[in-house]
């Protein structure tokens, strides 16, 4: 038996931290959406007690550091599962880009064993068990529009944004989220304003949406590495509507509500950066 989940990319449309907590994360708020840019996962019944993995790009560890890895080993663990499966990753999110590629390969994971291996575990349940691999995969396993807070654990649906464009710009440099939160002084930061972010949400007010973009992690990231500053700046030159870095980093996202506009800062931006992805933000009604 053989099962395929589609493992899809997702930005922070805000993102705020509010205080460090004693366990060494950050209580945070965020907004948080999926585009359509997405991973595969192949699950695939194997002979033996085993879990192995393949992955289409050779830069993603194979073994037990994988995302998937590690969410298969958490349903047989808590399961007791005596089965055998290969999991293959067709790779399409850049790696350790911000975009939650990892988390996402997890959610989906969790999502295909459940059915695979007749679980029975509701969305609720395995999103529980996700927050146990890192602290965006419990958002994956939604997927759709959230606030998340905790440690980003903690998922509460909002409706989704109007739709639109987004280009999604990666430099060629791999940020560790780890080292960003580290750098991050909470008590310097200017705040995000979430409530207002949900509210242009809520009213499908694209201007609203552009004009809150904010993510509290951008200056430190910024400031270790000029060139995603570079690409901000060359992204909002060509045009895009609102922009902004997502999660830690290094990945520059645009909106761009007018297909007319969306060629201009693909282009622009392809002059600069060879990652380069036009995608659509994706609604809960196209799910
Ligand atoms: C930057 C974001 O991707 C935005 O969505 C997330 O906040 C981070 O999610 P993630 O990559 O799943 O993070 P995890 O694997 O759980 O944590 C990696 C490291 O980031 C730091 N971390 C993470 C989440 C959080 N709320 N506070 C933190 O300080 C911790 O040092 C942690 O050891
Ligand atoms: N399935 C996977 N896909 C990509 N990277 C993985 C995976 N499993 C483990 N990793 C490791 O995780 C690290 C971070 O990769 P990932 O692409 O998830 O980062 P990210 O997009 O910055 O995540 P986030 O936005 O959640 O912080 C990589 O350097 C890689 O070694």
């Amino acid at each position: 038996m053989r099962c395929s989940v589609k493992a899809p990319a997702k930005i922070n449309l805000s993102l705020d931290a509010i205080r460090k907590r004693d366990d060494g994360f950050h209580e945070v708020e965020m907004i948080m959406t999926m585009v359509d840019l997405a991973d595969r996962i192949d699950l695939t019944d194997i002979e033996g007690d085993r879990i192995t993995v393949d992955v289409s790009e050779g830069f993603v560890p194979n073994d037990h550091r994988n995302l998937a890895y590690q969410a298969a080993a958490l349903l047989k663990k808590r399961y007791n599962i005596k089965r055998g499966v290969s999991i293959y990753i067709t790779k399409r999110i850049p790696v350790a880009a911000g975009l939650a590629g990892g988390s996402s390969d997890a959610a989906a994971t969790l999502k295909g064993l459940n059915q695979l291996w007749n679980i029975g575990l509701s969305l609720d349940e395995l999103a529980d068990l996700g927050a146990e691999i890192g602290s965006d995969v419990s958002f994956c396993v939604y997927g759709g529009t959230a606030l998340a807070t905790g440690r980003g654990e903690i998922i509460e649906a909002i409706p989704s944004p109007p739709s639109c464009w987004v280009i999604l710009a990666k430099p060629p440099i791999g940020v560790s989220t780890a080292d960003v939160y580290k750098r991050l002084n909470v008590n310097a930061i200017q705040h995000a304003n979430t409530q207002e972010m949900i509210r242009a949400i809520t009213n499908q007010n694209f201007k609203g949406i552009c004009d809150n973009l904010h993510n509290v992690l951008e200056t430190v990231t910024l400031d270790m590495h000029p060139e995603v500053r570079n690409i901000k700046e060359q992204m909002i030159r060509f045009g895009a509507d609102g922009v902004l870095m997502s999660g830690s980093g290094p990945t520059v996202f645009g909106l761009v509500e007018h297909e007319s506009r969306l060629h201009r800062v693909y282009n622009g931006l392809r002059g600069f950066c060879q990652d380069v992805f036009a995608v659509r933000l994706i609604r809960s009604s196209d799910t």
